[in-house]
């Protein structure tokens, strides 16, 4: 059953283009330029003519209401979706282009969904080792050794053996960030972390991720409409409306916007408060 799990579930969180052999020392932040990107869903124009660069090794948020093709644009990235027209650009390198100029990436990304899609047969740690194993990436105690560490690293020390089932959701969130951080990403993505996340364990799970920030490299790229956790955790904010990026800069540069779309944004989300 575990082996049924491990073999192509997993593809969807974690991924390496390159068949290389992996080095889990070898961390980097990657580069992101997302040019004149559409999408259509039937007559639905949901990504419309996208132009975003996000830098090496920054925290990038994209904030908006919902159903503005945030998530749409965050499966873009990790090739979940193919776009209409338009390229993004890792490292310089396009993602979708095919053909003569198509070369094998190398680097690695995995992607940390709303839901958590933690396998609740599974124990924390078989979870978290999932990838490492799947993989054969190093012997078996070092994926002790890499699963204590990653749980340490998000408060979960020695919850190894515990069932996702017996987890809170904010646990459950931890857990799945850990599964993430196994493979020493170069790019880790967000869709949503604090949704059904109280107060509190949000306040949690953004001092985590600023965290983890002083201890890995890799560019962090999240998709939430919870203005004040973006505003928190990033260096760079995108905001989207209508299927278009409507502001880009840093939370001081975004809390000033004259954009009448961004303060309205503000204003409904702060119920009044005024950004200043
Ligand atoms: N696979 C799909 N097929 C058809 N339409 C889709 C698909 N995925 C997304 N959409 C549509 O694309 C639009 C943007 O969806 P998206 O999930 O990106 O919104 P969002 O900004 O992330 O909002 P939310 O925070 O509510 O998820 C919506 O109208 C949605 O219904």
């Amino acid at each position: 059953m575990f082996e049924k799990i491990k073999h192509g579930l997993s593809a969807s969180f974690f991924h390496q283009d390159s068949h290389r052999p992996v080095n889990l020392e070898d961390t980097r932040g990657v580069g992101i330029r997302v040019e004149q990107l559409n999408k259509f869903f039937g007559p639905n124009h949901v990504l419309k003519d996208i132009d975003l660069e996000i830098y090496a090794g920054e925290t990038f948020c994209i904030i908006g209401p919902s159903g503005t093709g945030k998530s749409v644009l965050l499966k873009h990235i990790v090739k979940l979706e193919t776009p209409d027209s338009g390229e993004i650009f890792i490292d310089d390198m396009p993602i979708f282009a095919q053909g003569q100029g198509a070369v094998a990436r190398d680097y690695r990304y995995s992607m940390v969904f709303q839901s958590s899609a933690l396998f609740n047969s599974l124990t924390v740690g078989e979870n978290v080792g999932l990838w490492l194993r799947e993989k054969r990436v190093c012997k078996e105690a070092q994926v002790r050794e890499i699963i204590k560490q990653k749980l340490e690293m998000v408060g979960l020390v020695g919850k190894e053996e515990l069932r996702t089932s017996e987890l809170s959701g904010g646990m459950k969130k931890r857990v799945a960030i850990a599964r993430s951080l196994a493979m020493n990403p170069d790019l880790i993505l967000y869709d949503e972390p604090t949704a059904e996340l109280d107060p509190v364990t949000t306040d949690e799970l953004a001092n985590t991720i600023i965290k983890l920030k002083e201890s890995t490299r890799n560019t962090t790229v999240i998709v939430t409409h919870d203005l004040n956790f973006a505003l928190y955790i990033s260096d760079r904010i995108a905001m989207m409306h209508g299927g278009s990026i409507v502001e880009v800069g840093t939370p001081r540069e975004i809390k000033r916007s004259e954009n009448p779309i961004v303060r309205g944004f503000i204003y409904t989300t702060t119920k009044g408060i005024r950004g200043e």
